[in-house]
């Protein structure tokens, strides 16, 4: 192993992101290689999975060392598929340090179900989960999304919506999964749980209103 890999073996936000993923597939919302994670490194880089790895059973080599100066993303090896949204995210506010891609069948299914481009939930007490969002009783917006196989192109969408009214720690790709992100990886962490759990209740209630 050179220098450089022993010191990304070493680096604690890598193994807590390679921690976090086992995590994440024990709940079974990263099957068959599906989904990404990264965290922040400086302004205008971050750590981001290997395209196509388990994401359950990463170690620290398989977090890449991504770069966006210049508006060009660069990297020594090959990124997930999905970098180019990681870096837009990072881009968008700076205070972000980590991003969660998750694709839970709940999600997944979810999303088929929302014709519109958001999604508010109301009523439940574990919207306060997420930051901001202080009261069961205000609606908490989740934005929604068509899947494209052109990523670039998905950032741009999420720019958009973005520059009129910042997203609200998440976002659903339809048919897809779930995008979430914080401002510290326990911050992601209980964003990607509070809305898999909002979206969970939601799913069931929708089910039985039938
Ligand atoms: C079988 S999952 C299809 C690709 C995808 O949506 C995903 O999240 C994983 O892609 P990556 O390149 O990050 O492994
Ligand atoms: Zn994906």
């Amino acid at each position: 192993m050179n220098n450089t890999a022993q010191l990304h073996q070493l680096n604690p936000n890598a193994i807590a992101l390679c921690a976090l993923g086992r995590w994440i597939a024990s709940r079974h919302w990263v099957p068959a290689t599906g989904g990404n994670f990264s965290i922040r490194s400086s302004e205008h880089s971050a750590l981001v999975t290997a395209s196509g790895k388990d994401k359950g059973e990463l170690s620290p080599q398989d977090l890449l060392p991504v770069s966006w100066q210049g508006g060009e993303l660069s990297c020594p090896g090959k990124p997930s598929a999905e970098t180019a949204l990681h870096a837009q995210l990072y881009q968008l506010d700076g205070q972000i340090k980590a991003v969660l891609h998750t694709h839970s069948a709940q999600a997944t299914v979810f999303s088929r179900l929302i014709a519109e481009d958001s999604y508010l939930f109301n009523g439940y007490e574990m919207q306060k989960a997420i930051s901001g969002n202080t009261s069961h009783d205000c609606p908490c917006p989740l934005a929604v999304f068509d899947n494209t196989q052109h990523i670039p192109t998905l950032a741009a969408q999420v720019r958009q919506r973005w520059q009129q009214q910042p997203l609200n720690w998440g976002l659903l790709v339809r048919g897809h999964g779930l995008y979430v992100w914080g401002r510290s990886l326990d911050e992601a962490k209980r964003h990607l749980e509070g809305w898999e759990f909002l979206i969970n209740c939601e799913l069931e209630r929708l089910k039985l209103a039938r």
